[in-house]
Parts: C-alpha cells; sequence; structure tokens
C-alpha cells in the first residue's frame, strides 16, 4: 500500500506519516529532507539559491544518507529548501529516488507537496493535511522552542504564509491537492485525532475496494 501524504508547512503531514507508517509497518519518506539537503550542500558550498544549475549537480549526486541529519530541521533550511524546490531540474533529479522509494515491495508511506499529484499519481491512499496560517505557525514556535533555536511567532507566521505562496505558485509540482486526495484540517485535532481520522479514511477506501470485489 502506497499511502501519499501532502499539505503546506506544519500542517502535521509528517507526524501523521510516522504514524502511520509504525501503524502499518511501512517505511517511510519525508521528502522535504531531501530538498532541504539540498539547500544545505548549496549553503555549505556557498552558492546562491538562485543558482538553478549548481542545484541541480548537488540533485543529481543526493546521497540518501544526507537526510539523517538534524540541522537540516531548522528554520533557515526550510526557506531555502522551497527555493531549490522550484527549480525544474532539481525537481527531476530527484524524482526517480522518491519512485524507487514508493515502489520497494510491501509500500511505503511518502509525506511533501507533490507526493500524490507527480510522485505517486497512483497512490492506494492520498491525503491532503491542513491547518490555519495561525495554527501551524504555533506548532513550528513551539517545536523550533523545543530544539532551542531563537522563536518568534509572528516571524514564523510570516515564514510560513510566504513559503504557503512560493509552493503553491511555482510552475514546478505546486501544492495543490490531487483531485482524489481525502483533506485533513488539523486546526482543531490533536494528534491521536489526526491518526484516527486518517485511519478511518484508509480503512474506509480498503472497505469500499473490497465490497467492489464482491
Ligand atoms: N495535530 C497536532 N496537534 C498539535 N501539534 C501537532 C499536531 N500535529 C503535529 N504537531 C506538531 O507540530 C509540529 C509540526 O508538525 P510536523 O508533523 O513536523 O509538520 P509538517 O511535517 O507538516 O511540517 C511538530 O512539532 C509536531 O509535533
Ligand atoms: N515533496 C516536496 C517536499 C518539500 N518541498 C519543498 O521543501 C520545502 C521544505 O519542505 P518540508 O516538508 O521539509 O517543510 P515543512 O512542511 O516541514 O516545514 C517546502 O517548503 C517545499 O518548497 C517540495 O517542494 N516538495
Amino acid at each position: 500500500m502506497i499511502i501519499a501524504i501532502d499539505g503546506p508547512a506544519a500542517s502535521g503531514k509528517g507526524t501523521l506519516a510516522k504514524r502511520l507508517a509504525a501503524h502499518f509497518g511501512l517505511p517511510h519518506l519525508d521528502t522535504g529532507m531531501l530538498y532541504r539537503g539540498v539547500a544545505r550542500q548549496m549553503l555549505d558550498e556557498g552558492a546562491r539559491l538562485d543558482d538553478v544549475d549548481a542545484a541541480a549537480g548537488f540533485a543529481l549526486s543526493f546521497e540518501p544518507g544526507l537526510i539523517d541529519d538534524e540541522r537540516l530541521r531548522g528554520r533557515e533550511m526550510g526557506e531555502a529548501a522551497s527555493v531549490v524546490a522550484a527549480h525544474p531540474p532539481v525537481r527531476a533529479a530527484l524524482l526517480a529516488l522518491q519512485r524507487a522509494f514508493a515502489e520497494q515491495p510491501g509500500g511505503a508511506v511518502l509525506d511533501g507537496r507533490d507526493i500524490g499529484t507527480v510522485i505517486c499519481p497512483g497512490a492506494d491512499i492520498k491525503l491532503f493535511v491542513t491547518a490555519t496560517p495561525e495554527v501551524r505557525a504555533r506548532r513550528r514556535a513551539l517545536e523550533l522552542a523545543g530544539r532551542g533555536e531563537p522563536v518568534d511567532e509572528a516571524a514564523i507566521l510570516l515564514d510560513i504564509r510566504q513559503r504557503d505562496a512560493r509552493d503553491s505558485q511555482r510552475d514546478a509540482a505546486p501544492l495543490v491537492k490531487a483531485d482524489d486526495a481525502v483533506v485533513i484540517d488539523t486546526s482543531a485535532l490533536d494528534v491521536a485525532g489526526v491518526v484516527a481520522s486518517a485511519l478511518a479514511i484508509i480503512e474506509g477506501k480498503r472497505h469500499r475496494i473490497i465490497s467492489s470485489f464482491q
């Protein structure tokens, strides 16, 4: 079973993806870490984030082991990732790796922005996880504070709004709900509530598939 989870920054898609992966015993890929990893290499090498050729070069030689780096989760890297992710050659270079992960025997859970639309258009389950910008900014502020990063919630809200706009308005694989994705608005749900909603959606879909064969 392939589960595709998309949504805007700090909506809770990664948390849900991890829980569903544990529940179903599936491997999980947080695809945002790929773009964060490319952005980090660019910054480390002193490359400009708008240098498309340099970004494509780093994406083409991307080592999956690079994503196991806690420093990628910082606020600055999320912003930088959103800039490099808008370059079509970067997305093209990272496509095969993501598809191969999704298509391993037994399936996988992937979360990002374009999983249901571009990476796994045939996914068995597609969820679009969202929440209001204010709720997302609060959650990200708590997360960053927990990691010891300085927190300015108003600045985080501004980042989130700018990143929503950049990710939704770009030409290459914009953040958009797939036609056949089910929306989960997590604004008023705790993590357990989000997981329960997702499991109900998945069971409902499986039930419909089984019924259609009877
Ligand atoms: N339903 C929820 N209620 C409260 N906090 C949540 C919820 N879902 C996720 N979080 C917290 O919000 C932050 C962002 O969640 P995360 O799953 O990393 O979002 P995303 O992957 O969409 O960026 C994390 O600190 C996470 O623990
Ligand atoms: N499948 C994906 C995943 C992330 N991204 C980009 O990478 C950035 C960082 O993604 P992320 O998922 O790590 O960010 P958060 O939602 O965790 O804040 C996003 O703002 C997108 O621009 C993407 O374009 N496509």
